[in-house]
């Protein structure tokens, strides 16, 4: 989808919320005093990062980027949003002021970034937005790029911090499992709900029940029932056309409800399974078979309304036993309450009698999802335990990010007229690293990342098989040499395209998963572990550590003691 050709337009952004009005206004007061300032004429860099990882962790995933551009893509004010501000700003603002707003485009900002689904890390700039590199005269541009803080940090917190809940379900959970995202009906309103399930999915899991996400970005959709579907039957007296066809065409069976039941009695009589159950819930059953009328290559039900054990999966297996003599099969059950590991490894054993007893190849095999506010300590205990569940429905924990409610990206000025600019503050890990970098990350034998370095914009980049000293930004006895096997240069030009067109390649949803997928699994173990992972190294060249020093002091006003 939002991919554009080169040369062509890019689409907005997928929220038409996004607009240039989507911003703080202070935005706009700045523009304004800036203007009259005559400052908008200047080049300002600005780094967008974060400073900590989120959910005790040592990894983010990087996610948002596509929607930045978009809206830089189609950045443009109406009349209706001039007129909005003339009686918004505080004071009386000059006319030129709003001619000059109604001239503003992004044509000539400049966006590098790291490649949307990259594992990333603190104070690495994740995305750098500056203004052109040529003054112009036609005054468009340090304005702008301040206007584009709110909204570019607004896409890239959001959508990194549940791609990097995403992630860490997923590492927890496993790759074999299926991971799908339940999380609309919980998720902070509509855009919270659409964008859970896009970088959800961006982030590792494989399907969501988000019906418009499906739509708007070729997600699998994947659902079962509710307990309302459940509790809405009486009994399978209520089903009227009880016919259903042989899945291949070859006859009709009649009455779907008797063979049903006819399976429910043999099950009842087994002696491999006798005592499991005496008489099943009739409202389920009428459910069950209704649902199974409705999608026989697709049987899914909900078994916990009334009792897993002693109705649910007796049920489940004589409606899937009968849809199995037709030749269709059955999908599998959800477990919705109760103690999920051991429910499902009673619901497995149940399958795998089942299959024994009535020679069904592959009955043994069903898939079991569980649903029921899950999150990484649940998923993780029931790996402990030991489980049969083989897909995870997940919704609240992981969509509304319970676990930490904000990334807290900043957006910095680092840069203005080609004079490095820093900020400065008490907590070190909250002072700004100044100047326009570039930035790599330095391969290993191993072929792990080993450390991500910053350096200034025009010092020689490092190169495999050199040495380089790698020193911690603030820490003056942290610091390393690496030699490393391979280097990656982190900041890409997103816009402008090629050529100074105004499109860029943007790659698919798809791409960008595979591209987390991939990442994910070149990281160092230690690095992803839950507990205690170990820190990621990040640092800044020996030049760049003289330099922010040396403005540091510079900038730090000196004290005088009485
Ligand atoms: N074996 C298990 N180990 C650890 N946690 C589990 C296990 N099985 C279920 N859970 C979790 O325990 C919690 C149970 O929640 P709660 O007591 O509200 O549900 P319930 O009583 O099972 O179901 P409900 O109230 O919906 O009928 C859920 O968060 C669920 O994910
Ligand atoms: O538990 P979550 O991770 O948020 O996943 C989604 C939940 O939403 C549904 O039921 P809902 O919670 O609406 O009702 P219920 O808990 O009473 O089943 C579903 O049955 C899951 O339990
Ligand atoms: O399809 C499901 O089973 C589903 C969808 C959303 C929320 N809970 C369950
Ligand atoms: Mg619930």
């Amino acid at each position: 989808m939002a991919a554009a050709a080169d040369g062509e337009a890019i689409e907005g952004p997928t929220n038409p919320m996004v607009t240039p009005l989507l911003t703080d206004l202070y935005q706009f007061t700045m523009a304004y005093a800036y203007w009259k300032a005559g400052k908008h004429q200047e080049r300002a860099v600005f780094d967008l990062f974060f400073r900590r990882n989120p959910f005790g962790g040592e990894y983010t995933i990087f996610a948002g980027v596509e929607e930045c551009i978009r809206l830089i893509a189609n950045f443009k004010l109406t009349e209706e949003d001039i007129s909005f501000l003339r009686s918004s700003l505080p004071g009386k603002c000059e006319d030129g002021f709003f001619d000059y707003l109604r001239g503003i485009d992004c044509s000539d900002v400049e966006v590098y970034s790291i490649t949307e689904g990259s594992v990333v890390f603190p104070k690495v700039p994740l995305l750098r937005v500056e203004g052109p590199v040529a003054v112009s005269a036609t005054m468009k541009y340090f304005p702008v790029v301040q206007l584009l803080e709110t909204p570019f940090v607004n896409l890239v917190n959001y959508a990194s911090l549940v791609a990097t809940n995403a992630a860490r379900h997923r590492f927890v959970a496993g790759k074999s499992k299926a991971l799908l995202e339940f999380g609309l009906r919980r998720a902070q309103g509509p855009d919270g709900g659409i964008s859970a399930s896009k970088y959800c999915y961006l982030g590792g899991f494989d399907a969501t029940s988000n019906v418009a996400a499906g739509k708007l970005f070729g997600i699998p959709l994947r659902g079962t029932h509710s307990h309302a579907f459940v509790s809405s039957y009486m009994s399978p007296d209520e089903i009227i056309d009880k016919a259903l066809p042989y899945s291949d065409g070859s006859g009709i069976c009649e009455d779907f409800v008797s063979l049903v039941r006819t399976w429910l009695h043999k099950i009842q009589l087994t002696d491999s399974l006798q005592n499991s159950f005496v008489e099943t819930n009739q409202s389920e059953l009428g459910a069950f078979i209704s649902y199974a009328l409705a999608f026989p290559n697709n049987f899914l039900a909900l078994v916990d309304t009334y009792d897993v054990t002693r109705s649910g999966i007796p049920n489940f297996c004589a409606v899937a036993l009968a849809l199995s003599d037709l030749g269709y099969k059955a999908g599998g059950i959800r477990l919705d309450s109760g103690d999920l590991a051991y429910l499902s490894c009673e619901a497995r054993k149940f399958f795998c009698a089942i299959e024994k007893e009535f020679r069904v190849p592959g009955f043994g095999k069903m898939t079991i999802t569980a649903s029921n506010d899950l999150n990484e300590e649940t998923l993780d205990a029931l790996n402990k335990q030991g489980h049969e569940v083989d897909a995870f429905g997940i919704g609240t924990y992981l969509v509304t990010c319970f676990a930490q409610a904000a990334l807290g990206c900043v957006f910095k000025l680092v840069e203005i007229n080609n004079q490095p600019r820093i900020k400065l503050s008490e907590d070190v890990s909250k002072v700004s690293i100044p100047c326009k970098k570039r930035c790599y990350r330095l391969y290993g034998r191993e072929g792990y990342p080993l450390v991500d370095i910053m350096t200034g914009e025009n010092e020689s980049p490092p190169k495999a098989a050199e040495r380089i000293l790698c020193r911690h930004p603030f820490n003056e006895s942290k610091r390393a040499y690496v030699v490393p096997q391979q280097v990656e240069e982190l900041l890409k030009c997103y816009w402008p395209g090629d050529s100074g067109k105004k499109a860029v390649e943007l790659p698919t949803l798809k791409e960008t998963r595979e591209r987390c997928i991939q990442q994910l699994s070149q990281m160092r173990p230690d690095h992803m572990r839950r507990l205690n992972p170990t820190p990621y190294k990040v640092s800044v060249s020996a030049k760049l550590y003289d330099f922010i020093h040396f403005l540091w002091l510079n900038e730090a006003p000196v004290g005088e003691l009485h």
